[in-house]
């Protein structure tokens, strides 16, 4: 039974990614933004990707997408990605696109195809059929002299040949109102919308060849909180409904908690904690996740005593030795500037909760993990210190 439902599992895989490394080469040195981070995405899973502003969470997602533009460059590692099978809702002309040629056998026996050596013509087909991006202030980038419906159609007629003039302004009605826009505003242009609707008509627009994968990048800070939570519950809700994986970047991680299966932590180009978004709110084990949950207001929950993480993160051109957040950490002890914590899991419990920290780390902590009540009261003397 167990073998069975853990091989299900590992066919259900989307999107592996091992040991990536990007720098971006600078005139004054070497900016190392994604430091050796690898991690899964399983088909229709919505993982969050939180972490303080310039910690690598954009720079991860150009370079997964093969977006990044000189000077920055992948300078390790690897990103498979696993196409669907013949049932998947694809069209047959947008899978023949992706190479057949040198595909790799991934982690779980299968196919998968290594997207950072797609030629351009693959990567096109790739990036619309197979994943959508919808990067930071997104929807200011709706062309301003077309109305929203031809947007939707010029994605259509580029992308799906076999499709003809009427099917493609039904798909367009379609998907309009998947996002909540009635279809007498197909022949809207941008500037007649509210920003909240500007935002729902890029959602249609990542939508429109069925993607197996959406990576959002900060979609919504331009809005304000109420349309925030809209149209973070319609993102949800189209991702449950269609199975669509989404790889969603914020660094408020009180929105990843209840739009998230998972969340993972980065900090300084580097993974510190991967979790449940349910193990990351009972107990987030790291001590920068717990610093971090405890920086943000949330709307739900028992109240938390705001408190905010003093200090600031290293320059990526210098981190320090052994873990780069000790510098900033409560509970950093001898080890921590002397060994790089590696991505583990945290207790004996929760095996599915991996957190890069000594702390839980027996060679190094013999006496056992601290409580979230020690890491609390090590956060609180930190900043009573740091106010004297
Ligand atoms: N063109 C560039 N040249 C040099 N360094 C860069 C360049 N672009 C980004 N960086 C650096 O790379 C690091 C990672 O940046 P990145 O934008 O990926 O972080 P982020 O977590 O997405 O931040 P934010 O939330 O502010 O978007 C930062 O230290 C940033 O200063």
């Amino acid at each position: 039974m167990q073998d069975t439902a853990v091989k299900k599992q590992s066919k259900d895989l989307l999107l592996e990614v091992n040991n990536l490394c990007v720098d971006y080469f600078a005139s004054n040195g070497a900016v190392h933004a994604v430091r050796d981070v690898s991690f899964v995405l399983r088909r229709g899973e919505i993982l969050g990707l939180a972490g303080e502003s310039g910690c690598g969470k954009s720079t991860l997602a150009y370079a997964i997408s093969r977006l990044l533009r000189p000077p920055a460059y992948i300078t390790g590692g690897q990103v498979l990605y696993y196409p669907r099978g013949h049932e998947g809702g694809a069209t047959a002309a947008v899978q023949s696109k992706l190479p057949k040629k040198g595909r790799l056998t991934g982690s779980n026996g299968d196919e998968a195809i290594d997207v950072l050596q797609l030629s351009p013509s693959e990567l096109r087909a790739f990036r619309w059929s197979e994943v959508s991006i919808v990067f930071q202030s997104a929807m200011n980038a709706l062309n301003p002299v077309m109305s929203v419906g031809d947007q939707i159609i010029d994605v259509l007629k580029a992308h799906r040949p076999d499709m003809g003039p009427n099917q493609r302004k039904k798909r367009a009605i379609e998907l309009l109102n998947l996002v909540g826009i009635a279809s007498d505003r197909l022949n809207s242009y941008p500037h007649e919308l509210s920003g909240g609707m500007r935002q729902r008509a890029v959602i249609a627009i990542a939508l429109a060849l069925n993607p197996e994968l959406i990576i959002m990048d900060e979609p919504t800070t331009a809005l304000d909180v109420v349309v925030q939570r809209e149209i973070l519950q319609l993102i949800s809700d189209l991702c449950r409904e269609f199975n669509t994986a989404l790889l969603f970047i914020t660094h408020d991680l009180s929105l990843l908690l209840e739009l998230s299966d998972q969340i993972a932590i980065m900090y300084a180009g580097k993974m510190v904690e991967k979790a449940s978004s349910v193990a990351i709110y009972d107990h987030p084990r790291h001590p920068y996740s717990h610093g971090l949950l405890n920086a943000f207001p949330n709307l739900h929950g028992p109240i938390r005593k705001m408190v905010g993480i003093p200090g600031s993160p290293p320059d990526l051109r210098f981190i320090p030795s052994g873990c780069p957040f000790r510098e900033r950490c409560p509970l950093a002890f001898e080890a921590c500037s002397e060994v790089v914590p590696q991505l583990q899991p945290a207790s004996l419990e929760n095996q599915q909760q991996l957190a890069a920290c000594h702390l839980y780390d027996r060679k190094f902590r013999p006496q056992g993990a601290p409580s979230a009540a020690e890491v609390a009261g090590a956060y609180e003397s930190l900043i009573e210190g740091s106010r004297a």
